[in-house]
């Protein structure tokens, strides 16, 4: 559970395209890290080597080292399929199985890394992780109602319990609310400050306000212009980012000069 992530020298391409270069970050256990940057400058990209997502691009590759608790991500012995297990994600979009009831959404992930749980354990797991997202109240009387008649915000708590339920060590959270409603994107805030009690959290925001106001940690991302690499400009507090960062682009980005 919560695990730390070290990444050193960093090249993330896409075929012969260098899309990030020359990333060296550590990311702490039981922290929120936000990464903020203007469109293009490669904050997704990043995010998704984190879990070796990104090779599932044809032509995407990485070189460097991702180390999480020890454990080479990217080593000879390291099983891509093991690393997403341990490491999940949610994206912008909700996007839960929509023909798939409530239940077995949350199931999901539990079944496809096919453990074979007793009828009870797995109700007692999908209960888990559906209080552990802030649904349960909401859906404990529907639970076999399919997981598109939720709300967007309920489709998003929905896919972060299916995340949780595979009881991963980091939750990857590209843009999560970037769809949602300001109440719906409050609550998934409170659940992200709840869930980094015992996960590591990594989010890519648009939102300023939000890097501010969940996490620890900020990176700001940055490129000198368009077919150039992205890189990671600034790591540092989130209060020393929003009010005395190390880097003039930094400040230029949050007070909202350019980006
Ligand atoms: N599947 C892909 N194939 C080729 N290039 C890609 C692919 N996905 C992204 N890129 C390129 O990689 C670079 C970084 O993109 P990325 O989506 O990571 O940026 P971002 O900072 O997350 O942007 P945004 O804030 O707009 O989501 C961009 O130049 C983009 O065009």
């Amino acid at each position: 559970m919560a695990k730390r992530i070290d990444v050193s020298d960093l090249n993330i391409y896409y075929g012969n395209f260098l899309a990030v270069e020359g990333v060296n970050v550590s990311i702490e256990p039981r922290s929120i890290t936000a990464l903020i940057g203007p469109s293009g400058c490669g904050k997704s990209t990043f995010l998704r080597s984190l879990n070796r997502m990104h090779e599932v691009i044809p032509g995407a590759r990485v070189e460097g080292k991702v180390v999480m608790d020890g454990q080479d991500l990217y080593g000879a012995d390291a099983d891509p399929v093991d690393v997403r297990r341990q490491i999940g994600m949610v994206f912008q979009r909700p996007n839960p199985f929509p023909t798939m009831s409530i239940y077995d959404n949350v199931a999901a992930g539990v079944r496809l890394n096919s453990r074979k749980m007793k009828k009870a354990d797995l109700d007692d797991l999908v209960e888990r992780s559906l209080k552990g997202a802030n649904l349960w109240n909401e859906v404990k009387d529907r639970l076999d109602r399919p997981g598109s008649s939720l709300s967007g915000g309920q489709q998003q708590r929905l896919c972060i319990a299916r995340a949780i339920a595979v009881e991963p060590d980091v939750l990857l959270m590209d843009e999560p609310c970037s769809a949602l409603d300001p109440i719906s994107t409050l609550a998934i805030e409170d659940l992200m400050t709840e869930l980094k009690e015992r996960f590591t959290i990594v989010i890519v925001t648009h939102n300023m306000q939000q890097a501010a106001r969940v996490s620890e940690q900020t990176g700001f991302f940055n490129l000198n212009g368009v077919g150039q690499p992205g890189r990671l400009i600034e790591f540092n507090p989130t209060e020393k980012i929003f009010s005395n960062p190390d880097q003039k682009a930094t400040e230029d980005y949050i007070s909202g000069r350019f980006g």
